[in-house]
């Protein structure tokens, strides 16, 4: 058995969608969130945007409101309605909010997107690696004012980054280590640059030679040896030479220290680190995020009916099927070719059952996928009927490389039965359906409750987004809530559900929902304690059909 370590991961966890997003860059599987900063230069082919620069320049301006003593602001996604302010000035908000928008649901937060950004665009522009954690609030409305501007002075600058939580030492790191990348743009600060036309791309980039498109220190080694191009340095106008008042703030100490590169990158992955931790008091961060070893995804759990042609006898099953994500890099020296990995499960009595679930390496680009920092999975699929009457509780993960025969077993860090399965909510995919009808959509949804559970309420949200008029391109969530009834029928040890609720015409195609029985109510954020909650993504392509009978 593979042991239990202390604080070990066990599925399903809180994080587990915010950790695709992290974890599955490109390859078989991807999420694909790096793919707006590769290479670091990339700017969705609008002159003069670099989302790499962007993203960073977005997180920073959402956490400069905090004031860590009254434990107010942070890095809270508070941006979202403060891109109207004169201190928020430019595209990269509503840019950023476009892209991160297609990933932002009921369980991931736009506050923690934002911090992954800053992860990522590092990452992907050769810079350090800077840990991530998760478990950022999305403020519900605007915070305080408080971003620095470049025509303050330096007193002003310092005690607002003093209010951040950060020293003049810091202060002056975080200004080098944010303008390594990208620029100030002419239209948006004229006062700086001069000719709001006079560059291509209508940028002066903070350093030369392609180097703003590289995550290097000749921010300050520029600076220090007088070639600088910096237009927050070299400006006509004085008033505006914010990082040159910075830089200098201790007699040029700081930034002779960030000249030595690795001094420059560990100052980074610190100070960055400590940027998109900083959070309004009461919110409560994971542990860094580290890519999960051994993880499983269920696409479907839903019972299943067939008829024996010769004999006429029906069955009934629960049809399962997912897939196996297993960690490959070097750290766990396993080769996907010499691999065969089975799922051993339980019955819903946590009885063994003896007969293996096969599973087969996925043949689609290689079964692989790529994280960050050099990070590999492969993914192992499964599919196979389970006699309804008995259930399934759970599973282990076996292991075998056939060319040793050894076998090592994944008990999900020894949590009791292994990797659970809850067999009381079976969402019927076949059964659900979103219609259309002169223009109205209309979405079914079918689930078949055991029927020791038909007593607990079920409930099912349907979260899609929506836009504010007058208050950027951000996206917000909007719920709609309503309770599946019992149609009265039952197969086996099951009673069907159903619910018809009606879509926004703006909304359906972004919808997703979750089902939850009993118990928490869904939407609170706390997927692991809500049992047989179900999540379906992008619905309107899956579902977009007739509603099939059982
Ligand atoms: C005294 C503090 C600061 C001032 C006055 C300041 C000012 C500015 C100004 C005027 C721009 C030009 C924006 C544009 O034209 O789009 C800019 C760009 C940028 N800033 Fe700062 N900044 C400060 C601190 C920071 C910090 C701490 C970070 C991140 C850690 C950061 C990251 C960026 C980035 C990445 C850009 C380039 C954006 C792009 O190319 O689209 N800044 N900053």
């Amino acid at each position: 058995m593979a042991g239990a370590a202390a604080g070990a991961y066990v599925w399903p966890g809180p994080h587990d969608l915010i950790e695709d997003v992290y974890s599955l860059q490109g390859g078989a599987v991807k999420m694909g969130f790096m793919d707006a900063v590769v290479p670091c230069s990339f700017g969705t082919n609008q002159p003069g945007v670099q989302n790499a620069a962007e993203w960073l320049r977005v997180a920073y301006h959402d956490m400069a409101t905090a004031d860590v003593a009254a434990g107010t602001g942070g890095l809270d996604a508070s941006i979202r309605f403060e891109t109207a302010r004169d201190e928020n000035e430019g595209a990269a908000f509503n840019n950023t909010f476009g892209f991160m928008g297609g990933y932002y649901n009921a369980h991931v937060p736009l506050a923690d997107l934002i911090a992954l950004g800053v992860v990522v665009a590092a990452d992907r522009c050769g810079g350090p690696k800077i840990e991530f954690r998760a478990g950022r609030v999305d403020a519900a409305a605007a915070g305080a004012w408080g971003v620095p501007k470049p025509d303050q002075d330096l007193a002003t600058h310092t005690a607002s980054f003093a209010r951040q939580g950060f020293s003049k030492a810091d202060m002056i790191a975080l200004v080098a280590c944010g303008h390594t990348l990208g620029g100030v743009h002419h239209e948006d600060f004229p006062q700086v640059v001069g000719d709001p036309d006079a560059n291509p791309g209508n940028v002066t980039q903070f350093e030369g030679g392609g180097s703003a498109a590289v995550f290097d220190n000749h921010v300050v080694t520029d600076y220090l040896d007088g070639t600088t191009q910096n237009p927050l340095v070299v400006s006509h106008n004085d008033t505006f030479n914010s990082d040159k008042r910075v830089f200098s703030a201790d007699a040029n100490t700081t930034v002779r220290a960030l000249a030595d590169p690795a001094v420059f990158r560990a100052t980074c992955a610190d100070v960055l680190a400590r940027m998109i931790n900083t959070v309004p008091a009461g919110v409560v961060l994971s542990e860094p995020i580290v890519p999960i070893d051994i993880k499983p995804y269920i696409d479907s759990l839903a019972l299943t009916t067939s008829t024996d042609s010769s004999t006429n006898a029906s069955a009934v099953a629960i049809a399962i099927s997912g897939r196996i994500r297993i960690r490959l890099d070097e750290d766990t020296s396993r080769n996907k070719a010499d691999m065969k990995v089975d799922l051993v499960y339980a019955d819903r009595s946590g009885r063994p059952v003896g007969v293996l679930i096969p599973t087969t390496l996925l043949t689609f680009r290689g079964g692989e996928t790529d994280g960050l920092h050099g990070v590999r999975f492969a993914w192992f699929n499964f599919a196979t009927e389970i006699d309804a009457a008995a259930g399934i509780s759970g599973f282990t993960v076996r292991m075998t490389k056939p060319s040793t025969g050894a076998v090592t077993v994944f008990d999900n860090a020894g949590h009791p039965g292994g990797f659970p399965i809850d067999d009381s909510l079976l969402y019927q995919e076949t059964q659900s359906c979103l219609l259309e009808q002169q223009l109205k959509h209309t979405l079914t949804v079918a689930a078949a409750v055991r029927t020791d559970r038909v007593q607990d309420p079920l409930s099912l949200d349907v979260n899609y987004k929506v836009s504010r008029l007058g208050e950027s391109f951000a996206p917000f969530l909007s719920t709609r809530s309503a309770s599946l009834a019992s149609t009265g029928r039952v197969v086996g040890d099951y009673t069907l559900f159903e619910v018809t609720v009606p879509m926004d015409e703006e909304s359906w195609f972004s919808a997703e929902f979750d089902l939850a029985l009993g118990g928490a109510a869904a939407g609170d954020g706390n997927d692991a304690a809500r049992q047989g909650t179900k999540l379906l993504r992008k619905m309107g392509s899956v579902l977009q059909r007739p509603c099939q009978a059982l």
